[in-house]
């Protein structure tokens, strides 16, 4: 049985003195458990919006989502979110901040620390657990995110273009780090990018989604042997992928 299921889901948001906008037509989804799939397509063709509804921050106008086969009403803990924008507490540190869910959730102290102590260990900021957002860098600030989103052991980690606001550099190292992660914890993975690359580079399958309205339009299952390496971009398979991907997004 697949992990996250969309059946017929489609998002219309209503606007002032006009006709709804349809944001996304009706689409249906499956993903399987331990699958990293990708969102790719460009601005405006409903990513965010199919992200956010199997999230539960938005109310889809038809269809259902199910997640482990429990229907998806509401933003829960086995759905682990992470931002472009970070989003961290500010007044709380990099521990503070990975503490939080499990805290709400009234674990025990001393699993708090302990789970909270590998996470950040897991995302290498062991030496940076008592200091603040505002004194790390973005690339930083995000592993503290998705330290955060894995706390609660989600079944689904749905990220939305986490790395959108990172230069290249810290972009490719934290997308190795990402897929090491992935490789360890196998949680499923939903990810929303325009990069064609990036997508490529790191998913089991890219969705490939078109405006007007947005829809899933290509599903592509990426053949690509795993650790990936940074040369796997420059192999024809992947060249083929990416020429592929292009031609869609262009028509
Ligand atoms: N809360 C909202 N109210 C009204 N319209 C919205 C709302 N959220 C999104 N939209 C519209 O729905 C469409 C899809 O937006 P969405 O953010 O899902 O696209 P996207 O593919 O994620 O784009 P981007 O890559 O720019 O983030 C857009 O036309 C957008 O303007």
């Amino acid at each position: 049985m697949s992990q996250v299921v969309a059946e017929n889901i489609s998002v219309k948001f209503s606007r002032h003195k006009s006709e709804p906008r349809t944001a996304l037509a009706e689409t249906d989804l499956a993903i399987d458990e331990g699958d990293f799939v990708c969102l790719l397509g460009p601005s405006g063709c409903g990513k965010s919006t199919l992200l956010n509804v199997i999230g539960g921050l938005t109310v889809a106008s038809t269809g259902t989502v199910t997640v482990g086969g429990q229907v998806i009403t509401n933003p829960g803990p086995d759905r682990g979110m992470v931002f472009q924008n970070y989003s961290l507490y500010p007044w709380l540190t990099v521990r503070g901040n990975v503490e939080f869910g499990l805290r709400l959730n009234n674990w025990p102290a001393q699993r708090v620390r302990t789970v909270a102590g590998e996470l950040i260990d897991l995302v290498g900021l062991t030496d940076y657990a008592d200091q603040y957002p505002k004194v790390l860098s973005g690339g930083m600030r995000q592993r503290v995110a998705i330290a955060r989103a894995l706390a609660l052991e989600p079944k689904v980690l749905l990220m939305d273009e986490p790395f959108g606001a990172l230069d290249a550099q810290t972009r490719s190292r934290m997308q190795e780090l990402l897929l090491d992660i992935w490789a360890r914890k196998r949680t499923t993975v939903l990810f929303v990018t325009h990069d064609i690359e990036e997508a490529i580079y790191l998913a089991d399958r890219v969705l490939v989604m078109s405006t007007g309205p947005g829809r899933i339009v290509e599903d592509f299952r990426i053949d690509l042997p795993r650790p990936r390496v940074a040369d796997v971009v420059a192999s024809r398979e992947f060249t083929e992928y990416r020429r592929q991907m292009l031609s869609l997004l262009r028509h």
